[in-house]
C-alpha cells in the first residue's frame, strides 16, 4: 500500500469548553480526493483548521497530524503553508477590496516562481478580470480565485472546505470539473456535502460523528449503500445504479 500524504491520530480539538473532535483517525491517500462528510455541525470545518494550525486561540488540539511523516500539530500556520498546505477556506476570503491580480499577488511566495500559466489554464477568467475588484466577482468565481491563489504555489496537499457551498447549479458543476482536474496532480482533503460532487471526485470517504470517524472506506461503497448515506449523513445518495444527482442539488437540503 502507498504511504499517505496525510496521517491524522487521535486528534482531539477543545473550543471554548466543548469538546469538537473526541480522538479523531484517518489518512488521506497521495493521490486522487479524500472526502470528509458529516452531518452539519459536526467538525468538518475544526478538523480542516487544526491541519493547518487554524485552531481558534480559546481552542487546544491534541494527537498527531503527519503530513510526509513529519509532525504538523503546534507548527504555525505560514510554516505549514510554506511547507506545502494549501487551505481553501470555506467562506472563501478573497480581499474584496482589491483586485483580482492584486489578490494573486498577495499569495506569490518569496523565492519560489509562481505558476500564473498553470492558474489562467485553470481559470481564463482570471486572467481576463485582473484588474476588476474581487468583491464585485460572483460567488462561482470567487471561488475559482480561492483556489487559483493557492495554486500559484506548490502544495505537497490541499484543503478545501465547501467549495461549491452556495453556488448556481451549473457553476457547482465548473468547480467540480476544475477540482478535478487540480486533483490529478495534488491529493486533495476535501469537505463537500453535495453527494453528486462527491459521487464525482472522491475515491476515498471519511465520515465524522459525534466527534469521531463513525465510517472510512471507498467513496463509492458508501454512496452505493443508501442506508448507510442516510444513517451517517441523514441524506440518500441517489440512486443506486450510479446515476449522479444532478449538480447542483443539495440532496441535503431536500
Ligand atoms: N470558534 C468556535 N467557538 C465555539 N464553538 C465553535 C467554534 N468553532 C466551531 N465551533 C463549534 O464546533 C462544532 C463543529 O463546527 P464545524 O464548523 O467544525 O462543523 P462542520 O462539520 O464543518 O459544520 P457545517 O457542515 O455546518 O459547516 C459546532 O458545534 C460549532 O458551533
Amino acid at each position: 500500500m502507498t504511504a499517505p500524504v496525510l496521517s491524522v491520530e487521535d486528534l482531539s480539538v477543545r473550543i471554548a469548553g466543548l469538546h469538537i473532535l473526541q480522538g479523531v483517525s484517518f489518512t488521506v491517500a497521495p493521490t486522487g480526493v479524500t472526502v470528509l462528510l458529516g452531518r452539519n455541525g459536526v467538525g468538518k470545518t475544526t478538523t480542516l483548521r487544526a491541519i493547518v494550525g487554524l485552531t481558534p486561540r480559546n481552542g487546544e488540539a491534541s494527537g498527531s497530524i503527519r503530513m510526509d511523516g513529519g509532525d504538523l500539530l503546534g507548527r504555525p500556520t505560514h510554516r505549514l503553508v510554506r511547507a506545502g498546505l494549501g487551505y481553501v477556506p470555506e467562506d472563501r476570503d478573497v480581499f474584496a477590496g482589491l483586485t483580482v491580480a492584486e489578490n494573486l499577488r498577495l499569495a506569490e511566495r518569496r523565492g519560489t516562481t509562481p505558476a500564473y500559466d498553470k492558474v489562467f489554464a485553470l481559470f481564463p477568467e482570471l486572467d481576463r478580470r485582473g484588474r476588476q475588484r474581487a468583491g464585485s466577482l460572483s460567488g462561482g468565481q470567487q471561488q475559482m480565485l480561492a483556489i487559483g491563489r493557492v495554486l500559484l504555489n506548490d502544495n505537497r496537499l490541499l484543503l478545501v472546505d465547501e467549495p461549491t457551498k452556495g453556488l448556481a447549479p451549473k457553476v457547482v458543476t465548473e468547480v467540480a470539473e476544475v477540482l478535478e482536474r487540480v486533483a490529478e496532480s495534488v491529493p486533495v482533503l476535501l469537505v463537500e456535502q453535495n453527494l453528486a460532487v462527491v459521487r464525482r471526485l472522491a475515491r476515498d470517504a471519511v465520515v465524522l460523528a459525534a466527534g469521531r470517524v463513525a465510517w472510512a472506506g471507498a467513496a463509492a461503497e458508501l454512496l452505493a449503500e443508501a442506508e448507510l448515506t442516510r444513517s451517517l449523513l441523514g441524506v440518500g445518495s441517489g440512486d443506486h445504479h450510479g446515476t449522479p444527482t444532478p449538480a447542483g442539488v443539495r440532496k441535503d437540503e431536500s
